[in-house]
C-alpha cells in the first residue's frame, strides 16, 4: 500500500497510520530529512505539510471543526465534482466530505515512475450509493500523496469514468497557504488575465495590475493562466511558486473581516494569515468519456529564504509590497549560504551564466528610468526583479518588466541570446524601433507582452518562428504594414490584440479554431471580416475602415454547404424515395442493433472493471491501440488522451519536476 522511494532512502523515511479524534485514519508521511505531510482520509485532505524545520506550510483554522462530514477549515480540501455553487450539488462538490479508503492496490504508473524519492501514500474515493443519487455518474478516483526527498509535496490523481456515459465535472485543490500577513503578500503571474468575480455574481473582468495585492476581499477564478504563478511573502522570506500544466483556472481567494466574522469555523483575523491559490478546472468542465481518466498532478514546494530580524530591517507595508522581496542587501550573506547549501545538497545547477549576461547586456544597453536589482555579483534566479529561472536553475525562462521607464530601442543580440525564454513582457515601456526581429530564434516563446510602447514599422512576416506562441499582445504601438497571415500557423494562439497601430490591408483568414480572444481595433484595416472571425464580437474590428455584415455577433463560425471540402453532388433531384427510405430503414435498423450491441458492451465491462480494478487496462485492447491524440482545448491547455492514465506523460513534463519552489502541476489524461 505505501511505499517510500528509493531502497537507500527506505530505512529512513516513514509511512505511518494513525487515527484523528474521531478515529478516522490518517496518514503520516516522513522524509529522510524530516519533512513531513499528513493525509486525512476524510475528504482525502492534506492536513498538514511540514519543512524539516516544523514549519507548518499549511494554514488551518484555530476554530476548525473536526467532525465528519464537515470539511476542515485548512490544508488541501478537494472541490468534486463541483467547485462552489455552480452546479446542482452542494458547495465545493461531496468528495471533500466523504471518507476516502487506503488504496491497497493502485494501478501501477507504468512508464515513468513518479514517486521515486518520494514517500507516498495512496488513497480511493468512489461513489457510495447515497453519491450516486444525486450524482449518477461511476467514477473511481484516486490520489497518490507524496513527500519528496526534498520536502516537497506532490499530489497525482487519477479520475476514471466507469460508467456507461460521460460525465462532467469541475475541479480544484482548494490549497490554503500558511502566510505571514496577507498585506505583505504578493502574486505574480496573473497579470493581464481574465477572471470571473465571484464577489460580482461571476462577471468578467481583466486582471490590470502587474502583481495582485490584497486589501479587501478577493474571490476569483483566473481563467487560462500560465503555468508559472508565484505567491510571495515578503515578511516571511518565503516563496511559493506554483506550476500547473493541464488544467487551465487558477483559484485566488482570500475572505477579509466581514466574510471572516461570517464563518464558523474561521477566526475573525485569521484571514491574515491565509491565502487560497489552487490550479482548477472551473470555468469549462472536463468532460471524461466511459472508460476515460483524467490524471491530475500537483507537485508543490516552498523556498524559505534568510528571515530577517524584524526589529532590524522590517519594511513597511506599503513599502515592501512595492520592493522586490529578494533585494534586500542584508540577506546576502546568508543567502549565498543558503544557495551553497543548495548547490552542494540539492543539485541545484549554479547560475546561467550566458543567459545572466544575455540579460545584463540588454540591461546596461537599453536606458531606464526605475533602476534594477540586476547586479553582476548577486544570482540571476529567485533573485532579479522579473527574471524567472528554470527549476534547476539552468535556463531564464521569463523575463517579465513591465513599467520599468525602458526607452529606445531594444538593443540587439541581447534578448534573443535567451533561447529557453518562454515569456517576455516588456509592455507599459516607451520601447522604441522596430519589432525586435532578432527574437527569431526563440523558439520556446508562447507569450509576448509588447503592448504601451512606441514600436513603429512592419510586424515580422513570418510568426511561425514562434510555433508555441500563445498569448501575443502588441497593442498600442505604432506598427504599420499589413497583418502577417503567418498567424494562422500558430495552432496554440489563444489571444492576439493589434489593437491601436497604424495596420493596414484587408485582415487575414485565420483558422486558429484556439483563439478565443482577438482584437484588432482602431488600425486602418480594410474589407470585410474573414469568415473564421466572425464568431467574435464586431467591437473587436471597430476603429478600421471595415463595414459590418448582417452576421450576428456572436455566432459561431458559420458553416455553409460551400465551406465543406468535398464537391457536393450535382444530382439536384437526389434519391429516389423508394432509395431514400430503404436507406433509412436499413440505418434504424444497424443503429438499434449497434446500440443495443454497445450497451451489452458497456455494461458488462462496467461490472468487471468493479471487481478488477485494471482489467480493462491490461486485458481489454491491446496496445496497438492506444489511442494517444494531442490537442488543445478552447484555453490553449495541452491535453492528451489516451488509453492508459499512467503511460501518456511526455517525459520532458515529468523530467521538469524538480525544484525548490512551490509547484502546482496539473495534467490531464484520459483512458479510453
Ligand atoms: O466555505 P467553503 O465552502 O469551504 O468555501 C470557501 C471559499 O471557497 C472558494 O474560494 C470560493 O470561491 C469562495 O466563494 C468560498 O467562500
Amino acid at each position: 500500500m505505501n511505499r517510500s522511494g528509493t531502497a537507500d532512502q527506505r530505512a529512513a523515511t516513514a509511512v505511518e497510520v494513525t487515527k484523528d479524534r474521531n478515529g478516522v485514519d490518517q496518514v503520516v508521511l516522513r522524509n529522510w530529512r524530516g519533512a513531513s505531510a499528513r493525509v486525512s482520509l476524510h475528504g482525502g485532505q492534506v492536513l498538514s505539510w511540514r519543512t524539516d524545520q516544523g514549519e507548518e506550510l499549511l494554514f488551518t483554522s484555530s476554530k476548525a471543526i473536526f467532525k465528519p462530514p464537515n470539511p476542515v477549515r485548512g490544508g488541501i480540501p478537494i472541490c468534486f465534482p463541483q467547485f462552489g455553487n455552480c452546479g446542482s450539488l452542494e458547495q465545493h462538490g461531496f468528495a471533500r466530505k466523504k471518507i476516502w479508503a487506503i488504496d491497497q492496490n493502485p494501478p501501477p504508473f507504468l512508464q515513468h515512475n513518479d514517486s521515486n524519492d518520494k514517500v507516498y501514500t495512496d488513497l480511493l474515493l468512489k461513489p457510495s450509493e447515497e453519491d450516486l443519487k444525486i450524482w449518477p455518474h461511476s467514477f473511481e478516483f484516486r490520489l497518490r500523496v507524496c513527500l519528496t526527498v526534498e520536502g516537497n509535496l506532490t499530489m497525482i490523481s487519477r479520475i476514471r469514468n466507469i460508467n456507461c456515459k460521460p460525465f462532467s465535472f469541475s475541479i480544484a485543490f482548494h490549497t490554503y497557504f500558511s502566510i505571514s500577513d496577507i498585506s505583505e503578500v504578493r502574486v505574480e503571474g496573473l497579470e493581464t488575465l481574465d477572471y470571473l468575480d465571484n464577489l460580482f455574481q461571476r462577471e468578467r473582468f481583466t486582471e490590470q495590475g502587474d502583481a495582485l495585492t490584497f486589501e479587501s476581499e478577493v474571490d476569483r477564478v483566473y481563467l487560462s493562466s500560465s503555468d508559472v504563478i508565484a505567491v510571495f511573502d515578503h515578511e516571511q522570506k518565503r516563496t511559493f511558486t506554483i506550476r500547473k500544466e493541464g488544467l487551465p483556472d487558477v483559484v485566488v481567494w482570500n475572505p477579509w473581516e466581514k466574510k471572516s466574522k461570517s464563518m464558523v469555523d474561521f477566526g475573525d483575523e485569521e484571514y491574515k494569515q491565509m491565502l487560497c491559490v489552487d490550479g482548477a478546472a472551473i470555468e469549462k468542465q472536463v468532460t471524461l468519456k466511459p472508460g476515460f481518466c483524467l490524471r491530475v498532478l500537483c507537485y508543490r514546494s516552498d523556498k524559505l529564504r534568510e528571515r530577517e530580524k524584524e526589529s532590524e530591517t522590517k519594511p513597511s507595508k506599503v513599502k515592501a509590497r512595492n520592493s522586490s522581496f529578494f533585494a534586500s542587501m542584508e540577506a546576502k550573506h546568508i543567502l549565498c549560504l543558503i544557495l551553497l547549501v543548495e548547490f552542494l545538497f540539492f543539485q541545484v545547477n549554479s547560475d546561467p551564466v550566458e543567459d545572466k549576461q544575455a540579460l545584463l547586456d540588454f540591461v546596461n544597453n537599453l536606458p531606464h528610468s526605475r533602476s534594477l536589482n540586476w547586479n553582476e555579483s548577486s544570482p540571476v534566479c529567485n533573485n532579479w526583479t522579473g527574471v524567472i529561472c528554470s527549476r534547476d536553475g539552468a535556463r531564464v525562462i521569463a523575463v517579465r518588466l513591465p513599467g520599468v521607464g525602458f526607452h529606445g530601442p531594444i538593443p540587439p543580440n541581447t534578448l534573443s541570446r535567451l533561447s529557453a525564454l518562454q515569456i517576455l513582457s516588456l509592455r507599459s515601456n516607451g520601447i522604441s524601433g522596430e519589432f525586435p526581429f532578432d527574437i527569431s530564434n526563440l523558439k520556446n516563446l508562447s507569450f509576448l507582452y509588447l503592448q504601451y510602447n512606441n514600436l513603429s514599422g512592419s510586424l515580422p512576416v513570418d510568426f511561425s518562428l514562434w510555433p508555441n506562441l500563445t498569448i501575443v499582445n502588441l497593442s498600442n504601438n505604432r506598427f504599420n504594414g499589413s497583418i502577417p497571415y503567418s498567424f494562422s500557423n500558430l495552432s496554440h494562439l489563444a489571444a492576439l490584440n493589434l489593437a491601436n497601430n497604424s495596420l493596414s490591408g484587408e485582415v487575414p483568414d485565420f483558422n486558429l479554431p484556439n483563439l478565443h480572444q482577438i482584437n484588432l481595433s482602431n488600425n486602418n484595416l480594410s474589407g470585410s471580416v474573414p469568415r473564421s472571425l466572425r464568431r467574435f464580437p464586431n467591437s473587436v474590428f471597430s476603429g478600421n475602415n471595415i463595414p459590418f455584415e448582417t452576421f450576428p455577433p456572436h455566432a459561431s463560425p458559420v458553416v455553409t454547404p460551400s465551406d465543406t471540402p468535398y464537391p457536393r453532388s450535382r444530382n439536384k433531384r437526389g434519391l429516389g424515395e423508394k432509395t431514400l427510405l430503404g436507406i433509412i430503414v436499413a440505418s434504424c435498423v444497424l443503429g438499434l442493433l449497434a446500440f443495443v450491441f454497445f450497451i451489452a458492451v458497456c455494461c458488462s465491462r462496467k461490472k468487471g472493471e468493479a471487481q478488477f480494478p485494471g482489467k480493462l487496462l491490461k486485458g481489454g485492447m491491446s496496445p496497438e491501440k492506444v489511442r494517444s491524440v494531442l490537442w488543445r482545448s478552447t484555453y490553449g491547455v495541452v491535453v492528451s488522451s489516451s488509453m492508459d492514465c499512467d503511460s501518456y506523460l511526455p517525459k520532458e513534463r515529468l523530467q521538469v519536476i524538480v525544484t525548490a519552489n512551490m509547484v502546482v502541476y496539473l495534467i490531464l489524461v484520459w483512458r479510453l
